[in-house]
């Protein structure tokens, strides 16, 4: 049928495939100027969440433009397959400066978190001929076959495991299902794991988020990654960090895992890597990366202009000292939620690190039942007053604040009290059932 003049609504209803919309509203975007996004009809939003943390520098920051610009133009190919190029080696060399690991290490590049953990799941077991992976309960690590099948999370149920995966309870402070629930006993798990049906002769890998963030924003407690780094290491068992979503300065260090001090031996990035381009990564060992050729191939990867996007990136973080301004954008919004939370009882949990962070929504703090409602409800409102949030945990009751880098204390200010209006509006009851109604969220 012809398109008539309707909105981008309609129109995305009537083209844009349902399996891939995670929607939570009316969200018609016409365009992006720095942290700021602006509606279809003109409206402007605080981004806080960056589109689910890839525009890490906001919307057309000038360095990513310069770099794109100039590199479509001159265009050294459109892959890294067959012919290398500048953008693409430099990145590399990059990526490598910037990631902790002392033998000969590589780069591989690909569009996404989930190729990239795709790759090294396939590399691990190729390179070590070990059939078993550990991974986590609540853990995201992708929305691909290989990926979702070491994922763990609940709204990926409809995927199966992969053949000798083992999942372990990601320490949950604030909501532990069972005593121990806050990291000792995940240990405990591990070791047991490792000394009956996982034996590390046959455990190819351990992957995991040093902060969870689809499952619910977990901070895990000082020192639970460097007892599974330790671990990994007395086992020979290959330790994988997905930074995809908390790494590259989000939670005010370089990488989410310097937290503990620890050394993966292999890193997936991806996410802000490409500033809001297709762009991943995974940084390894030679012995693992370069073992072979033609093993992990997709025609665009090293793609230089996505390439060029990565660089511009991790040389403005650089510049800008992007970390320092996501620690203190993070410490002033976490005081601001801690304020938040003395006149709104649905608050009942708030954590994470730097420009990751959880707000966990409950309908009662002493029974700390979710308010998973209550949430979709005030990302709706969100929107409708001029900030743009969604929600993770695998009960879909936790706000994900993850705005860019870039945000200024301003933006945070003004941030916080939309969230405010909105929590009150819908602690009062203003926002109809209807409103949501149309959509799903997950
Ligand atoms: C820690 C972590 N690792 C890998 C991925 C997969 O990245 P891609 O979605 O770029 O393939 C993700 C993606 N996370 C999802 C993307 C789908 C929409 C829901 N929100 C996310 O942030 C992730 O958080």
């Amino acid at each position: 049928p012809a398109i008539t003049n309707q909105g981008l609504i309609a129109r995305d209803a009537a083209s844009v495939a349902g399996i891939e919309k995670l929607r939570f509203g009316p969200f018609a975007i016409q365009s992006g100027e720095g942290n700021t996004l602006i509606t279809e009809d003109g409206r402007r939003l605080i981004d806080f969440s960056a589109s689910w943390g890839a525009a890490s520098l906001g919307h057309g920051h000038p360095a990513i433009v310069e770099a794109v610009t100039r590199t479509v133009r001159h265009m050294p190919s459109a892959s890294i397959l067959s012919t290398t190029h500048e953008p693409g080696v430099a990145l590399a060399e990059k990526l490598l400066s910037l990631t902790p690991g002392g033998e000969d290490r590589r780069v591989w590049f690909g569009h996404s978190g989930s190729d990239a953990n795709e790759t090294i799941i396939r590399a691990v077991e190729a390179a070590t001929g070990k059939k078993r992976v550990i991974a986590f309960i609540g853990a995201y690590h992708g929305g691909t076959a290989l990926s979702m099948s070491v994922s763990g999370h609940t709204a990926q149920s409809h995927a199966a495991p992969r053949p000798g995966l083992f999942l372990l309870p990601y320490p949950n402070i604030y909501r532990p299902h069972f005593p121990g629930h806050v990291g000792e006993v995940a240990l405990a798990q591990l070791d047991y794991l490792l000394a009956t049906v996982c034996p590390p002769h046959d455990t190819a890998a351990i992957i995991f988020e040093a902060i969870q963030a689809d499952g619910g924003l977990l901070v895990p407690p000082p020192g639970f990654i460097a007892a599974i780094a330790e671990r990994a290491q007395r086992h020979g068992i290959l330790l994988v960090c997905d930074e995809v979503k908390v790494g590259l300065a989000r939670t005010g260090m370089m990488h989410a895992f310097d937290a503990d001090g620890i050394t993966p031996d292999l890193i997936s990035f991806g996410k802000g890597l490409g500033g809001g381009l297709p762009l991943s990564a995974v940084v390894g060992p030679a012995s693992i990366l370069d073992r072979t050729t033609a093993f992990a191939m997709q025609t665009l990867c090293g793609n230089p202009v996505s390439c060029s996007a990565g660089l511009a990136v991790l040389e403005t973080i650089e510049r800008e000292k992007l970390a320092g301004n996501t620690a203190a954008r993070g410490k002033q919004i976490m005081d601001g939620l801690k304020k938040l939370a003395e006149k709104h009882p649905l608050i009942g949990d708030i954590r994470g690190r730097g420009l990751a962070i959880g707000v966990e929504l409950v309908a009662n703090r002493t029974t700390k039942e979710p308010a998973g409602k209550a949430c979709q409800k005030i990302v709706y409102r969100c929107f409708e007053l001029g900030l743009l949030v969604f929600y993770v945990g695998m009960k879909s009751n936790v706000l994900e604040l993850t705005p860019p880098l870039t945000l200024t204390e301003a933006e945070a200010a003004a941030g916080l009290a939309i969230l405010d209006q909105a929590i009150d509006d819908v602690t009062q009851d203003r926002v109809p059932d209807a409103a949501i109604a149309a959509y799903a969220g997950w």
